[in-house]
């Protein structure tokens, strides 16, 4: 595991998105697409703008990538908690993307159905392979959840399928997310968290015993890929030197 510090969100922004093109371009070397996993949440909105403008967008190869979604909040597109949606506004509005090679998680249809429906898309993608994604970009909540996986729901321990859903009482919403045998299947995983009101949740996800119900960011482990945090200097504060 390698963690990034930056001085502050910004340039952790900075340093992702030139961390991010650097990986696009060495992983197409020796293939033809790359499969790019999104995350929702407020931290990457910069990143998205970064990486939609000057000298990012020119610098990838748009028409290469497929898109996919951590997780997804079961709202209508349209609705400004839609993760999916952001995505968009932010950032594939902006670039040369196919739209074919976008693949979000339906939210026009029941959470069950968009399940399987997923998995299906992702089976195409990966089959039985034991490398999926390319790159997965993730944050971590002030309570230590990354993806849907919140503390104390069972999906945390999710061992075979790399879809789910349930519903979230406490945002009364369904959730839809990635489960954590596919991410930790990824090549390159790299989570995102900035802010001082992430640093007591960071020092123990990073440096506290493992308590999976409690830290569900903690089941993140690519099993052969490489683990990347991206933080600023607030976030780190109380992270061992
Ligand atoms: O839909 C979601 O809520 C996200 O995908 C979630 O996992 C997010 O990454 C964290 O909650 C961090 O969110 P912030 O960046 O807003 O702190």
């Amino acid at each position: 595991m390698e963690i990034h510090i930056a001085a502050d969100a910004r340039q952790v922004s900075e340093e992702l998105a030139s961390w991010i093109t650097n990986c696009i371009q060495e992983v197409l070397k020796s293939q033809e697409r790359f499969t790019f996993v999104l995350s929702g949440g407020s931290t990457p909105k910069r990143l998205y703008d970064l990486l939609a403008a000057s000298p990012y967008k020119e610098e990838i190869p748009w028409e290469k990538l497929h898109f996919f979604w951590g997780d997804e909040r079961a709202v209508p597109f349209e609705d400004d908690r839609n993760n999916a949606k952001m995505c968009y506004d932010e950032l594939l509005n902006k670039v040369p993307v196919i739209a074919e090679n976008i693949h979000v998680m339906r939210t026009d249809i029941e959470p069950e159905e968009a399940v399987v429906e997923y998995e299906k898309v992702l089976k195409q993608y990966f089959g039985d392979s034991e490398t999926t994604f390319d790159f997965v970009l993730l944050g971590m909540g002030d309570d230590g959840h990354t993806l849907s996986l919140f503390p104390g729901t069972d999906v945390i321990h999710e061992t075979k399928g790399w879809v789910n859903t349930f519903f979230l009482a406490a945002q009364d919403m369904f959730r839809i997310t990635l489960t954590a045998p596919v991410v930790n299947a990824a090549k390159y995983v790299a989570f995102m968290a900035v802010g001082s009101g992430k640093a007591e949740t960071l020092k123990s996800v990073l440096g506290g015993e493992k308590n999976l119900d409690k830290f569900p960011s903690q089941i993140i482990e690519p099993v052969n890929g490489e683990l990347h945090w991206f933080v600023d200097e607030a976030a780190a504060a109380l992270l061992e030197k």
